[in-house]
C-alpha cells in the first residue's frame, strides 16, 4: 500500500534519484527527442487539431471548452520525455490516465486529505477518509506505468541510444551501474508517478489561467500577436529561441503564473530538525508540518502594485523580462521544482503557437467569463467557452 510514500521518505535515496532526474531532465539527451523538439511538436499538433476543428464547425470557428483545454497536450510532453508516448487527444488510453490523475486530485484538497492529518482513519474508516481510494488510484497509475516499462524492457536494445527516461534508467539497471541500491524498476515506477503528478495539474492549471486572462483582456492578447508578427512572423512556428526576443508573450505566461500560484499552497515539508522561523519556534518533535502559503508571496500589496490584477507589464523592465526578487512560484531550496524549465517552455510556446494563429474570442450569449477560481488541491478556472476563429 505504502511503497510510494517509503521508497521516497529516504533522505539519502531521495537525493540519488533528485539528482539523476534533473541530470537528464537538463540533457534532455535522448537520441534526436530533446525536451525543445518534444514541445515545438506538441504545440503544432495544438494548431493542428484546432485547425480540424475548425473545419468540421459550419462559420469558419471552434467553440471549446476552454477548462483542461491544454491537458491532453502537457501530458504528452510528459509521458514523451518519460516513456516516447504520444497519445491522440481521443484516445483511450489518455483518456484513462486522465481520468486516474483528475480522480487523484479531486480527492484531496488544498491541504491533502482526510487520512494525511489524521492517520489513524486509514484503518478506522478506510474509505470514508479517502484512504482507500488514494490507494487504489496508486494501484491504478502503478499499473499504468508498469506496462510501458514492462513494453520498453522487451524492446530494450542495449546497442540503441536511450530513447527516453525509461531507457536511460532501466539500461543503468540492466548494466548494474546504478550508483548505488536506490535505483530500482519500483522507484522507476514511483519517480514517473511523481512527475505526473508534479508536473501535469500545475502545468494545465497555469495555462488555464494564462489563457482565462488573456480572453478576459482582448488588449494583451492583440500584444502578444504583434509581438509574435514581428518576430516570428506567420510562415513558421514559434520556437525556444524566439523567447528572448518575445518578453511580453513570456510576461504574460509569468503573471498567468503568478496568478494560478497566489491561490496555492506549497507541497508539505516536516521538521527534520528545532527550527526557527521569523521568530516562531518550530519543534521537530512530531515532525511539524510546515506548508507555504503562496498567497503571501504572490498577493503581497507591500510588494505587488495592485495584485489582484492582471499585468503582465510587471514582469517588465525597459524592454526585458524582470524577475521581482519575492517572486518564486516553483519554490526555493533544495526540493525546489525539478519541471521548472521543461513548464516554462510548455507555457510559452503553448501560448504563443496558439494565438500566432488564431483569435480567442468570446462567443455570442457566452458571458463574461469569471476569474473566481475553484478550490481544489490546486485551484482551477471556472468552465467558460471561446470561439477559436483562425487570424
Ligand atoms: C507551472 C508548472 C509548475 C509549477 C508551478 C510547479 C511548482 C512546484 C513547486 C512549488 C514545487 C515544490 C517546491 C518545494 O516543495 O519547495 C514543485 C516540486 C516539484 N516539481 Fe514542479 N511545478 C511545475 C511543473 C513541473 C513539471 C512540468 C515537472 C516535471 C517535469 C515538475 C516536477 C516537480 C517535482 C518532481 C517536484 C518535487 C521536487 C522535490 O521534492 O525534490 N514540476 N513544483
Amino acid at each position: 500500500d505504502n511503497t510510494i510514500c517509503v521508497l521516497l521518505t529516504d533522505e539519502q535515496f531521495w537525493q540519488e534519484q533528485r539528482r539523476f532526474i534533473v541530470r537528464h531532465l537538463k540533457e534532455f539527451g535522448f537520441a534526436r527527442r530533446g525536451m525543445t523538439e518534444i514541445i515545438e511538436n506538441e504545440a503544432a499538433h495544438i494548431r493542428k487539431d484546432f485547425e480540424e476543428l475548425i473545419a468540421q464547425g459550419t462559420d469558419g470557428n471552434a467553440v471549446v471548452q476552454m477548462q483542461g483545454a491544454f491537458s491532453v497536450y502537457v501530458l504528452n510532453t510528459l509521458w514523451l520525455m518519460m516513456a516516447g508516448v504520444r497519445y491522440g487527444k481521443d484516445n483511450s488510453d489518455l483518456k484513462y490516465l486522465q481520468s486516474l490523475l483528475h480522480e487523484l486530485f479531486t480527492n484531496i484538497d488544498m491541504m491533502g486529505a482526510l487520512f494525511s492529518h489524521f492517520p489513524f482513519l486509514r484503518f478506522v474508516a478506510p474509505r470514508l477518509s479517502g484512504y482507500r481510494q488514494f490507494v487504489e488510484i496508486h494501484e491504478c497509475m502503478h499499473r499504468f506505468i508498469g506496462a510501458e516499462v514492462e513494453r520498453h524492457q522487451r524492446n530494450f536494445n542495449p546497442d540503441d541510444e536511450p530513447r527516453d527516461l525509461m531507457d536511460v534508467y532501466l539500461r543503468m539497471l540492466q548494466n548494474n551501474n546504478a550508483p548505488s541500491e536506490s535505483f530500482s524498476r519500483e522507484q522507476l515506477l514511483a519517480v514517473c508517478l511523481d512527475m505526473f503528478i508534479a508536473g501535469s495539474e500545475t502545468t494545465t492549471k497555469t495555462l488555464d489561467f494564462s489563457f482565462l486572462y488573456v480572453v478576459r483582456n482582448p488588449q494583451v492578447m492583440r500584444r502578444i500577436q504583434k509581438e509574435i508578427d514581428e518576430v516570428v512572423g506567420r510562415n513558421r512556428l514559434p520556437t525556444l529561441e524566439d523567447r528572448p526576443n518575445m518578453p511580453y508573450s513570456e510576461a504574460t505566461t509569468l503573471e498567468g503564473l503568478r496568478l494560478f500560484m497566489s491561490n496555492t499552497f506549497g507541497i508539505p515539508h516536516r521538521a527534520l530538525k528545532d527550527t526557527k522561523l521569523c521568530g516562531y519556534d518550530i519543534p521537530k518533535v512530531n515532525d511539524t508540518m510546515l506548508v507555504g502559503m503562496f498567497r503571501g508571496m504572490m498577493l503581497d500589496e507591500n510588494l505587488w502594485e495592485k495584485p489582484t490584477h492582471f499585468m503582465p507589464e510587471r514582469f517588465l523592465k525597459d524592454g526585458k523580462i524582470h524577475i521581482p526578487a519575492q517572486y518564486h512560484p516553483f519554490g526555493v531550496g533544495k526540493h525546489r521544482c525539478m519541471g521548472e524549465l521543461m513548464a516554462k517552455s510548455n507555457l510559452f510556446l503553448f501560448l504563443t503557437t496558439t494565438l500566432q494563429s488564431f483569435d480567442l474570442l468570446l462567443p455570442k450569449g457566452e458571458p463574461f467569463p469569471s476569474d473566481v477560481p475553484l478550490d481544489g488541491a490546486t485551484p482551477s478556472v471556472r468552465k467558460y467557452h471561446v470561439a477559436i476563429r483562425p487570424r
